[in-house]
């Protein structure tokens, strides 16, 4: 199977390396084009531009940062509707709200060609070992055509129906996600400043009801301060203002969330964006007392 893919940062790499281990043949594009060299050591082919790797290939996959990277690639000059078209099936992976999703499959869908939004769970590991947790929703015939890719990307993968429903659950799942993180880091902190061993902390979790992968993998690296990025806290906090923005539509009251994503953009305004997103850990120590923001 021949396919494209856009988007070579942190998970689109690991996800087209991966492919290309299975034996896919794969086309990548970049915006920073240098950082298709590494997938070209790994047998990968590159597309000048989006609209070529759309010229060559019969599927697209992109994953890519936000909405507005979203909309670029596909609406912009030398993009992906350049080249879409009948039998073409266009796929995207990267977490954005429903309404962009929407406009890039009715602009896909007016030129003949099929779209499907498949954001994912799971971050930099799950993707180079091909465990990710796939969200599609959209044109089943392509879904159905996808499957040997998403079998290869994830271990599972679920068709919710139509386009937004993709990217809504993915949203409502990382809303969850950054909460969580969120209380860890403000009861690491409690326990430290209290005067108890956050490591202590974290062993007492690990044996009790709320015993789960994230904490388990991101907490001793926080007590480290070591925060070397898997998922971006710029991205989360991207997630946690699209999920809010569900919440608003939908009249749902979300302090919980509210009240997080106010930590992450503190975060943020500290210059800490490109780091992991557990790095929010840095704000609510400062905020705990001990002055160390
Ligand atoms: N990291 C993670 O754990 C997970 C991330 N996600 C989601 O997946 C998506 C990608 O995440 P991740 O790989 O971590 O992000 P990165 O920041 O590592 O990579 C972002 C990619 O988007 C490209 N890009 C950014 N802006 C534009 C633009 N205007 N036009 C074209 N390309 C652009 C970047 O290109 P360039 O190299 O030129 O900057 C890069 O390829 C995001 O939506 C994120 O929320 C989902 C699950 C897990
Ligand atoms: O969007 C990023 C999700 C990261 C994860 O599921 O571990």
């Amino acid at each position: 199977m021949e396919v494209g893919f856009l988007g070579l940062g942190i998970m689109g790499k690991a996800m087209a390396a991966n492919l290309l281990r299975h034996g896919f043949r794969v086309t990548v594009w970049n915006r920073t084009l240098a950082k298709c060299q590494e997938l070209v050591a790994l047998g990968a082919a590159v597309g000048e531009t989006p609209a070529a790797v759309v010229a060559k290939c019969r599927y697209t996959i992109a994953m890519l940062s936000d909405p507005s990277a979203a909309l670029s690639v596909v609406f912009d000059k030398d993009g992906v509707l350049e080249q879409i078209g009948d039998g073409k099936g266009y796929v995207d992976m990267s977490t954005v709200d429903a309404t962009t999703s929407c406009q890039i499959s009715q602009a896909i869908k007016q030129k003949g060609g099929a779209f499907v939004e498949a954001p994912v769970s799971g971050s930099k590991k799950p993707a180079e070992d091909g465990q990710l947790v796939i969200l599609a929703a959209g044109d089943k015939v392509l879904y159905d055509d996808m499957v040997p890719a998403f079998d290869v990307l994830g271990k599972k993968s679920f068709f919710l129906g139509e386009i937004g429903n993709g990217a809504k659950m993915k949203l409502v799942v990382n809303m969850i996600m950054g909460s969580m993180m969120n209380a860890l880091s403000e009861g690491l902190s409690l326990a430290d400043t209290s005067g108890l061993s956050p490591q202590t902390l974290l062993d007492v979790l690990d044996l009790g009801a709320v015993t789960n992968p994230m904490f388990k993998l991101k907490g001793p690296s926080m007590l480290q301060g070591n925060y070397s990025p898997a998922f971006p806290l710029k991205h989360q906090q991207k997630d946690m203002r699209l999920a809010l923005s569900l919440g608003d539509e939908n009249a749902i009251s979300m302090p919980v969330a509210a009240a997080s994503n106010e930590a992450f953009k503190k975060a943020r305004s500290l210059g800490l964006g490109d780091l992991d997103f557990s790095a929010v850990y840095e704000v609510l120590k400062g905020a705990g007392g001990s002055g160390q923001a």
